[in-house]
């Protein structure tokens, strides 16, 4: 089977009115021919609006960076699924792990919040990944294991067939240090494989990711690995050209 490919940008905690516009316009002119890969970013929640606007029917779809694990209600400082979906919003990443390292979110959380996500017809790019500590003590398959895990026991395996998981080593993340395409091809068949102990068709089908220091000039090399396809991108998504760049190196 052909999975479409998928590259995302994660803008983080970046942007403004000015800057997104400059963005986004090259990135939808740069990517207007692509009509073999998926492309979408993840914009802040103030700048859902602006997305929606500038984004409508072009090829470039956007999404948010979190959501809220409730559907309403008293919570203040919380953004439900509801609101992402009034702005047009199609992807929503969950668990990434900035989330997990800086704000506590548990793998039980991310769970909660993929469910969320799905009720809502949203879909989840779910995060997974093992820190640098955990790689040298050999965790990094039962660390990954066990982020997947709970989002399957309570999801269902089924719901992986609307969901993206991205593979996110965490010592790649915004270091520079990109994971080997051969590490990261490893452990996205041992995601594939953990998966198909389940079901093998949601495993052959689900996109599995790559994220942690992709840039321009080693996309290619990584998405050409047959199990990763496409990548979520921090950094190079916020320059134009990058982010096209490793666009079209996802489509094959
Ligand atoms: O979500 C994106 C990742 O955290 C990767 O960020 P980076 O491309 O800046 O390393």
């Amino acid at each position: 089977m052909v999975r479409t490919g998928l590259v995302a940008g994660n803008w983080k905690m970046n942007g403004s009115l000015e800057q997104n516009q400059a963005l986004l316009t090259a990135v939808v002119a740069g990517i207007r021919s692509l009509d073999r890969v998926n492309c979408a970013v993840c914009v802040p929640f103030p700048y859902l609006a602006q997305a929606q606007v500038l984004l409508n029917q072009t090829h470039l779809a956007w999404g948010a960076q979190n959501l809220s694990q409730y559907t309403h209600g008293a919570y203040t400082g919380e953004v439900s699924a509801s609101m992402l979906v009034d702005f047009g919003v199609q992807f929503v990443i969950v668990g990434h792990s900035e989330r997990r390292a800086l704000f506590g979110e548990s793998d039980q959380l991310v769970a909660e919040k993929f469910k969320t996500a799905q009720t809502a017809k949203l879909i989840p790019i779910l995060c997974v990944g093992e820190t640098l500590t955990q790689r040298e003590a050999n965790e990094t398959e039962s660390v990954i294991a066990g982020q997947l895990e709970a989002v399957i026991e309570l999801n269902g395996v089924q719901a992986l067939a609307n969901a993206v998981i991205a593979y996110e080593p965490v010592w790649a993340i915004g270091t520079g240090k990109t994971a080997t395409p051969q590490q990261a091809q490893d452990v996205h068949v041992f995601i594939r494989d953990k998966i198909a102990t389940r079901d093998n068709q949601i495993a052959a089908n689900v996109r599995i990711i790559y994220g942690g220091s992709v840039k321009a000039d080693n996309a290619r090399e990584l998405f050409a690995m047959p199990d990763i396809d496409g990548g979520l991108i921090g950094g190079a998504s916020l320059v134009a050209d990058d982010f096209v760049s490793i666009c079209k190196a996802a489509q094959h």
